[in-house]
Order: C-alpha cells, then structure tokens, then sequence
C-alpha cells in the first residue's frame, strides 16, 4: 500500500493492455488476480484491525479479487463474510469464488459489517448501477465504520471520473496496479477517499502522472539572484492582485522579483519597480513574464497585452489576459507559454467542451501550444506535447480571492527558476496546495502567499 504521488495515471484501456503485456510475457490473470486479492487483504487487516469485514463481490474480476481477499482474511482470523451482486462470469472470478468456502450472502438482504470492502465493479463497469445495487451498496456503507474500495468505489467511470449512479463516499480506495484518471478527477475523486496504490507486478507506463512533491534544491553556492530567477509582474488596473502575485513569486524562492507600471503604494521594499515598455519587457535577465491578475479588460489592458506576448520571454498568462487572449494568437510565440484558466475562464479561451477535464485540457495544451494550468478542485496540468500531471484535490480553503494569483506568481517563480513549463506548473500548483495545508481553515491570500517560504523549505 504506497502513496500514488508521482505515479503513472492509466485508463480502463491502457490497464487491460498492460495486463494482457503482463500475461503475454508469462504472469496469468489468475497470478495477477492473487496478488491484488493477498493486497487487499493485507490492507484491509492492517485498516480494520479486529473488526468484522464484509466483502461485496461482482460478477467480473474485480469479484474475482474480493473472493481472493476474503479468502486470505479467513485464513488470517479476521471474522468475514461475502456478500454477491451476481455469480462469477470470467474464468479467473470462477476460480476465485472456488477458494471462498464460507456462504455468499445475496447483497440485498445481506447485513450490514463494521467494515465493507467493495469489489462489485472496477474498470470493467459498462453502465449505471441498477438501483437495488446502489441501495445496498449505501446501506452498507452508511452503517459502516471503514468503507474501503477496490480498485475504484463501483459506480465510478474509470476515465472520466463520472458518477454511474447514487454512490457513496469511501473512506479508502486501493488502486490496483496504477493510479486511474477518476480518483483525480471531479465529482468521482471525493467519492474515493484516500487513494493508495497496490503494485500487482504489472508494467504501468503513461504520459500522465500523479503530481508529486517537485525537486527543489537550495540555490547552488555560487548563485545570484538573477540565477534564482527574474519574474517581471505586470501591473493592470487592480495593484493588489498583481502585488499578490509578485509576492507569491519572492516567497516562492524567485531571486528578483519587478513589478512593470504604476507604483504601488505600501508594496514591499524587496519588490522592485519599472515603467512597463518595451525595453524592460526585452531584458534578457527575465525568466519569466507574469500578465493576468488584476490586469482588467479594457483597451490598455489590451495594449498591456499585446507588449506582453510580443517579447520572446517566457510568458504566464492569468486571469483577466485569459479573456482577451485567443490559442491561435498563443501557437506561434517565440518562447514558452503558461495559461492558468480556471473552468470559467478555459471555457471563454477554448469554448465549453463535453470531454472529461483530462482530455481537453490536453487538447487545449495542443491548440494553444501551451502548458495549460485547468485549475479547480482537481487540478490538470497539460502540455503541448501531451504529457499531463494531476493533482489530487488540495485545502478547500483555497477558494479565497487572490488564491489564483498566489498560484500564478508562484508558477512564475518556477518558471523562472529554470523548470521545464510542465515541472514548473506542477511545482507551482504543488507549493500553493502545500502552503494552503500547512495553513488549515480561513486564511487570506496574503497569508498564502508568505507561506510559500515554509511550503518551500
Ligand atoms: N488490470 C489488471 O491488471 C488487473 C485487474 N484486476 C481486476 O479486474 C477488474 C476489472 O475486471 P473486469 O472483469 O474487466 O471488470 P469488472 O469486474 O469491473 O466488471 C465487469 C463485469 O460487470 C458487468 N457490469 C458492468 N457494469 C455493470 C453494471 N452497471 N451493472 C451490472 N453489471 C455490470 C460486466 O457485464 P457486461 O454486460 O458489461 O459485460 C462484467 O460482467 C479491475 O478493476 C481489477 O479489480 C484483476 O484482478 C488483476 C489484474
Ligand atoms: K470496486
């Protein structure tokens, strides 16, 4: 039972043709099947300790691996009794239920355990719980200490996180193999609980991760603040956002930190000042340019704009900057691109899309030749040549005014910093989450922002 942090996100497809590698080359579904079955059942006996466990089995392989477990945890001592949807169909299932010796009790009438193990469906779910397998599968759960699911609560899209039915919520989800994009994604991630990874000796590559804490070293010996990193904040109509944000990018480790425009009243005497023109926009020192926050929408923001995206800087674009952009206007730019849209603002620059999250912030990535930051409760961090990171669901006390610019300087701070756009996105999305969590409830964006030291260290 590992953390999923920085491991390789597969779908229902790239699950089942790592399985048949892993079978081709030798391993049998039965082998496979065992392993996840004896993981189940250690972390099922470590997690319950004495209590008495029910196992709710399905008519695939994902049964097949509750059976596995139930009959591990019989052999280990642990009171357990199983509970099917349906007989077993798949030969490996078959085989599975063969070494349960107890009763199965039908789900509806079976009664309720101080810890349910779900293994009704996996990847293999086609269509909507029927109504009496959802009912029991709430009935169970509501009257349970410890809800623990395996491979994903049933009920749940593999790939893009949907919800088949009126399912629970569970307090611990055991991912078989490798993490799935629907313990990232929204509404189904919160329906997993606490996700942790069970290797079944599979061979898992993806394009797609699980963000993970970024390998930020002290600055070397011999380091000056330009080689930490020079982030250049343009300023628009709002200062606040845009001093937020340069604030985000200092705490965040940047070495020099500008604000480009008008004086800021009160902003701290570490942040530096310059009449935003193309000169200060062309200083090579910069490694990163930062436009969005508090920029407004009106024509000298616009003028701000169009100064922004014709420097050969790398370039991060925010809030306000996302609606006045086009990804046609971003796809020849001489140098990297960040956009950070939250769903409102993805929807103004690519139009509303009915794909999962995952997928069109890919598409958007490509379209706009751009790292794109789809920020909300389930972070996706795309790239252009269609790597993607997820981030699981950070402090709900994030959603605070400023948090995105905190977000969008710290970015910045990475990018400067040297990251690759994907690594410094991550790393960005990765400090603003850590800080909020060291934070706890009800803190400002100012507060946020000061915490990115302590994030850091
Ligand atoms: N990937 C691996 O390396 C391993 C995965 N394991 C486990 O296997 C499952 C996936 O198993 P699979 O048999 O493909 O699928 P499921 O067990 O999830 O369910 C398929 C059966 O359920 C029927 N089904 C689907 N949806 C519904 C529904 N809403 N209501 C009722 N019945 C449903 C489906 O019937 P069809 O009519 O659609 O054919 C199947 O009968 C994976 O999640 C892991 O737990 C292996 O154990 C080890 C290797
Ligand atoms: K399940």
């Amino acid at each position: 039972m590992i953390p999923i942090a920085g491991t390789a996100v597969l779908t229902a497809a790239q699950m089942r043709a790592a399985e048949e590698k892993a079978i081709a080359a030798g391993t049998g579904v039965d082998t496979l099947m065992q392993r996840a079955g004896a993981g189940v059942a250690d972390a099922v006996r470590r997690l319950a300790g004495v209590n008495e466990v029910l196992v709710l089995c399905g008519p695939g392989n994902n049964g097949g691996d509750g059976y596995v477990a139930a009959a591990r945890l019989h052999a280990a001592g642990p009171s357990v009794r199983v509970a099917a949807s349906a007989e077993p169909r798949t030969p490996a299932a078959i085989a599975a239920r063969a070494l349960w010796t107890g009763a199965v009790e039908p789900l509806a009438t079976a009664a309720p355990a101080p810890v349910v193990v779900d293994a009704l469906f996996g990847t293999g779910l086609s269509r909507a719980l029927d109504t009496d397998v959802s009912t029991a599968l709430n009935r169970f759960v509501s009257h349970a200490n410890l809800a623990i699911a395996v491979d994903l609560p049933s009920g749940i899209a593999t790939d893009d996180g949907a919800l088949l039915g009126d399912l629970p919520a569970f307090h611990v989800t055991l991912a078989l193999g490798a993490a799935k994009p629907a313990h990232l994604l929204q509404p189904s991630a919160v329906h997993c609980g606490a996700v942790r990874l069970l290797p079944i000796g599979v061979t898992t590559d993806s394009d797609v991760r699980v963000l993970s804490r970024p390998d930020l070293p002290a600055p070397a010996i011999d380091a000056h603040k330009f080689t930490r990193g020079m982030v250049a904040v343009i300023r628009g109509r709002m200062a606040g956002a845009a001093q937020l944000a340069a604030q985000a990018a200092m705490h965040a480790g940047a070495g020099y930190v500008e604000i480009l425009g008008a004086t800021i009243p009160g902003a701290p005497h570490a942040l530096v000042r310059r009449r935003c023109d193309d000169s200060a926009l062309a200083d090579p020192r910069i490694g990163a340019v930062l436009i969005g926050p508090g920029l407004g929408r009106d024509d000298a923001a616009r003028a701000l704009l169009d100064q922004a995206l014709a420097t050969d800087r790398p370039l991060v674009i925010d809030g306000d900057a996302l609606h006045l952009v086009t990804p046609e206007r971003l796809h020849g730019r001489p140098a990297e691109t960040i956009l950070t849209p939250h769903a409102g603002e993805f929807a103004a620059l690519f139009a509303a899309s009915d794909t999962d999250k995952l997928t069109a912030a890919r598409a958007a990535a490509t379209r706009a030749n751009a790292t794109i930051v789809f920020k909300g409760p389930d972070t996706v961090i795309a790239a252009a040549d269609g790597r993607a990171v997820l981030s699981p669901a950070a402090s709900s006390w994030l959603s605070t005014a400023g948090s995105g610019d905190v977000l969008a300087g710290a970015i910045a701070a990475m990018l400067a910093g040297g990251g690759t756009p994907l690594d410094a996105a991550a790393a960005g999305v990765w400090l603003h989450g850590e800080a909020a969590r060291r934070l706890g409830p009800a803190f400002i964006a100012d507060d946020l922002a000061e915490a990115l030291t302590g994030a850091r260290a």
